[in-house]
């Protein structure tokens, strides 16, 4: 399973990652939720040069141009609620791809120990599609292998990449045993650590969907 981490390289990126992880700028929602997006758009622009292309002839005023254009067939997934910023910033760029949505929470059986719930997907079929199944947090990897399972009931995607802003050393480690190692991709910005007890990334940023939608009850 190749793991890319785009934030080992120098790029803008890590600006927008910054601004993410910054107490004194992650509580400008608007912002926070733009720089997911734009983290979106350029992680997109990265995965669109590992899909498949063709030749096509396209008519200018002027001429015949051939140009390769993707031929793949992109699905972009979301993990509700944080994945949602995200999703947008993938589909500014793959604006041809289908798209899929997919509940997970985190049902609390105390203060420490959790369940992740999924209850909601919406999905077209996947069988041999581009799946791209993206959440900014990856903290155990749980709701990632949930998600992907539950997608998996659409069909068996050709490639899977999966796409992180920022993910904990374990739940890069799970991911590579819960996902097919000989056709997924993983793409992050940002590579953490460590967990705290409520199994939050430590550094991360905090809490990806109340930073972008508000506290819920
Ligand atoms: O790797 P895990 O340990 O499963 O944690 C990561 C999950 O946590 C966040 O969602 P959260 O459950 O906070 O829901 P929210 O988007 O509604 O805030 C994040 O968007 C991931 O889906
Ligand atoms: O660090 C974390 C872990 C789960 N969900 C988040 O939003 N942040
Ligand atoms: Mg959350």
């Amino acid at each position: 399973m190749e793991i890319i981490n785009l934030g080992a390289t120098n790029s803008i990126l890590n600006q927008f990652v910054a601004e993410l992880r910054d107490v004194t700028i992650q509580t400008d929602s608007l912002r926070f939720r733009r720089n997911i997006e734009r983290i979106g758009e350029i992680l997109s622009y990265e995965i669109s040069k590992h899909i498949a292309y063709q030749k096509k002839t396209i008519q200018t005023p002027l001429g015949n141009a051939d140009m390769m254009v993707p031929n793949s067939r992109v699905v972009i997934s979301t993990i509700l609620r944080a994945g949602l910023p995200f999703h947008q910033g993938f589909l500014n760029y793959f604006d041809h791809a289908e798209n899929a949505f997919v509940s997970a929470y985190r049902k609390y059986k105390d203060r420490l120990n959790f369940d992740i719930h999924i209850e909601y997907i919406a999905s077209p079929r996947l069988k041999d599609k581009i799946l791209i199944i993206t959440d900014p947090m990856l903290a155990t990897g749980s709701s990632m292998e949930l998600a992907f399972q539950a997608l998996l009931t659409k069909g068996e995607p050709e490639h899977i990449h999966v796409a992180s802003i920022i993910a904990s050393k374990q739940a890069i480690n799970y991911i590579k045993e819960c996902m097919p190692a000989d056709k997924t991709t993983v793409w992050v910005a940002a590579i953490d650590d460590q967990l705290d007890e409520h199994s939050y990334i430590v550094p991360g940023l905090g809490d990806a969907g109340d930073l972008a939608f508000g506290i819920k009850e």
